[in-house]
């Protein structure tokens, strides 16, 4: 499938927020309560963005830039930048063909797409227009053997990494949702569990089957010993999960608050990944999602201890706009801002990028 060019995008669409109202018009009002809300009073939807407005840069002068790059290897694979697409749910729901027509738009801007357990279409179609192996998100399902089976399944189709979300075993609180009586429009589902059986809903949580087989920290070992993927956990805010974690043997952390969207009122993804980075070290990887809208947003995480970053709303705003093409501008207005940003504070490499950027009040 060819990509429309970019230049088919109109010129006044120059950053993310112009996309996110280029979507608005394009997306029936529930299904934008879905994306753009998040849990409860969606304090922690504002202080993801919040957080990344107080943080303020401080530049070097003069300093070479002749060879600068914004690439990275993570789990032995080389990437050209560090904006990486984080999981989303049904993109069918915002343009016709759904995840593949992202995963063209990421294709074309060299990409890492990470495909949910929720997609609306097979892990198989979605990997093979795929230029960079993408990476799957698993919620571990009640039924663990047909958990083991999809992990079986993303294996074969060409993924590079295992991402397990971690902070779900419910889904959160979702006011906006309600109000506006969001539901999965008919038609779609998610594919990829297709032939299990489906969760009946309860009328209360503690004591009915709900939680009974929410996972826990055993199932990390048993994933550990039933793939060769690195496994990276998703939704860790806490430095002893993250210790916890390594323990476990994951091969990464992605510090996330699900973009606000499980347990309002939590912290800014960006204010707690000091605290992780300082508790991992250099041991292990550690990504950030939540609140990206700026190139400058992926150097003050990648200044403040992550190694790359997950853009989740932006990129559905992309698709919804203008489809693959869309997708593509969004990631590639995103990555000329951190190579202006990288510029303009005097770092040539994503390693030059530590906390000596941050202005310290
Ligand atoms: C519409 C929507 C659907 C999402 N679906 C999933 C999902 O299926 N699995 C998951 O782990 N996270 C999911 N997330 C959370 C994102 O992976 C990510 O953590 C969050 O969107 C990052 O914040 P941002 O939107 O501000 O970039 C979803 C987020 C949105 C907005
Ligand atoms: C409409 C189905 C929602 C599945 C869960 C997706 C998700 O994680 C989210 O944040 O939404």
């Amino acid at each position: 499938m060819p990509l429309p060019p970019l230049e088919s995008i109109p010129a006044s669409i120059v950053s993310l927020d112009d996309y996110e109202v280029l979507a608005r018009d394009r997306v029936e009002d529930s299904i934008w309560a879905y994306l753009s809300g998040a849990a409860a009073d969606e304090v922690t939807l504002r202080e993801n963005r919040a957080g990344f407005e107080r943080i303020q840069l401080l530049p070097r002068i003069f300093r070479v830039l002749s060879q600068a790059s914004t690439g990275l290897t993570l789990f032995g694979r080389h990437y050209a930048h560090p904006v990486f697409i984080a999981p989303t749910a049904f993109h069918g729901m915002f343009y016709p063909g759904g995840e593949v027509v992202t995963m063209l738009g990421a294709s074309a801007m060299d990409a890492c797409m990470t495909v949910s357990t929720q997609a609306g279409m097979a892990i198989e179609d979605i990997a093979r227009g795929a230029a960079v192996p993408p990476w799957f998100q698993l919620y571990i399902q009640p039924d663990r053997a047909f958990t083991a089976e999809l992990v079986k399944r993303v294996e074969a189709a060409g993924c590079a990494a295992l991402v397990i979300t971690a902070d779900a075993p419910l889904h959160g609180l979702r006011n906006r949702e309600q109000r506006a009586a969001f539901r999965v429009p008919p038609g779609l589902e998610p594919v990829n569990l297709r032939g299990m059986e489906p969760v009946p809903p309860a009328d209360r949580i503690f004591g009915s089957h709900l939680l009974a087989k929410a996972p826990t920290w055993e199932d990390l070992a048993w994933l550990r010993s039933l793939t060769k993927l690195p496994l990276v956990l998703k939704g860790v805010l806490d430095p002893a999960d993250a210790l916890q974690a390594e323990a476990r043997g994951v091969d990464g952390i992605i510090v996330s608050n699900h973009g606000g969207r499980t347990l309002d009122t939590v912290p800014a993804a960006i204010e707690v990944l000091p605290s992780v980075a300082a508790a991992i070290g250099d041991r292990l990887p550690i990504l950030l999602d939540g609140g990206i809208r700026r190139g400058t947003d992926v150097l003050k995480a990648l200044a403040l201890g992550a190694s790359a970053v997950m853009v989740g709303r932006p990129i559905l705003h992309g698709l919804a706009a203008a489809g693959a093409t869309g997708v593509a501008h969004v990631l590639k207005i995103l990555r000329t801002e951190l190579e202006i940003a990288m510029a303009l504070t005097g770092r040539a490499t994503l390693d030059e990028l530590d906390p000596s950027v941050i202005f310290a009040k």
